[in-house]
């Protein structure tokens, strides 16, 4: 997967290209990963980067000129690198809000251009202009658009064929089929005199399979019962849940 990312500040980016899971698809070239500052194209000799607000106010917007000027180039190369139009996102509180099925569509979705904003944001006219798609990750405002940035990359790039070592691992990740995740353990046996469910001791896969199973639909069902509405659960499932609010709520 191809991703331009326009930021002002790119070496913050290091903790995707050089570390993790995102750090070894990078160097297997699961995952292209392109930069455009903005800063590189200011042609004044104090290299502005942002301007005054119209209409007053505190805080200053990116400038438009280098900033259209760094996502103009950061699509001309997608399509150069790809033969395919980029997808343009901007991070803002206004976006969709990013969730697992969000991110599964955007990795299987065209190359990415991902414009990380600072200062107040950006011009209106440059969303209008240049932006496909505004995405959140929360309902929090953050001191510039780098941190929404990576967690977009990083979420999406996990769901990319190829960038998890073991495929099953994105699968049993929280929210993958839209569940919570179970508990897990490792060693030691005992810790504190707190013990590993025996369950995972016996070597039992369809056990262990169904305990799991279990575990996430209770957790679930305990800590976001929204993400239980309107789901049919399959026998097994509703069998599982019913077992668990059982033994909970006996
Ligand atoms: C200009 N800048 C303001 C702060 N910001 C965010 O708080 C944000 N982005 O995506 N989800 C969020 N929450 C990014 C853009």
């Amino acid at each position: 997967m191809w991703i331009g990312v326009v930021s002002l500040f790119p070496e913050m980016f290091e903790a995707l290209t050089r570390q993790g899971v995102t750090g070894r698809a990078v160097e297997k070239g699961r995952i292209d990963l392109e930069f455009w500052n903005p800063r590189d194209y200011a042609t004044d000799r104090h290299r502005t980067v942002d301007d005054r607000p119209y209409g007053g106010g505190p805080g200053m917007l990116m400038k438009v000129d280098t900033l259209r000027a760094a996502i103009h180039d950061a699509r001309s190369r997608a399509e150069i690198a790809t033969g395919q139009r980029p997808k343009v996102i901007y991070l803002s509180p206004q976006g969709r809000r990013l969730d697992q099925r969000g991110a599964g569509e955007l990795a299987s979705g065209p190359p990415l251009v991902v414009v990380a904003g600072r200062y107040e944001g950006i011009d209106e006219r440059v969303v209008e202009a240049d932006i496909d798609e505004e995405w959140s990750i929360g309902d929090y405002v953050l001191s510039g658009g780098e941190l929404p940035a990576m967690v977009l990359i990083d979420a999406a790039a996990r769901l990319v064929p190829g960038v998890l070592g073991h495929q099953d691992s994105a699968l049993e990740d929280s929210f993958n089929d839209g569940l919570l995740d179970c508990p897990h353990y490792t060693r030691p046996e005992d810790v504190e005199g707190r013990r590993v469910p025996e369950v995972l001791l016996s070597g039992h896969h369809g056990a262990i399979r169904r305990w799991r199973l279990k575990q996430s639909l209770g957790r679930t069902w305990l800590r976001r019962p929204d993400l239980l509405e309107g789901r049919t659960l399959n026998d097994e499932q509703r069998e599982l849940l019913e077992e668990f609010i059982e033994e909970y709520a006996p």
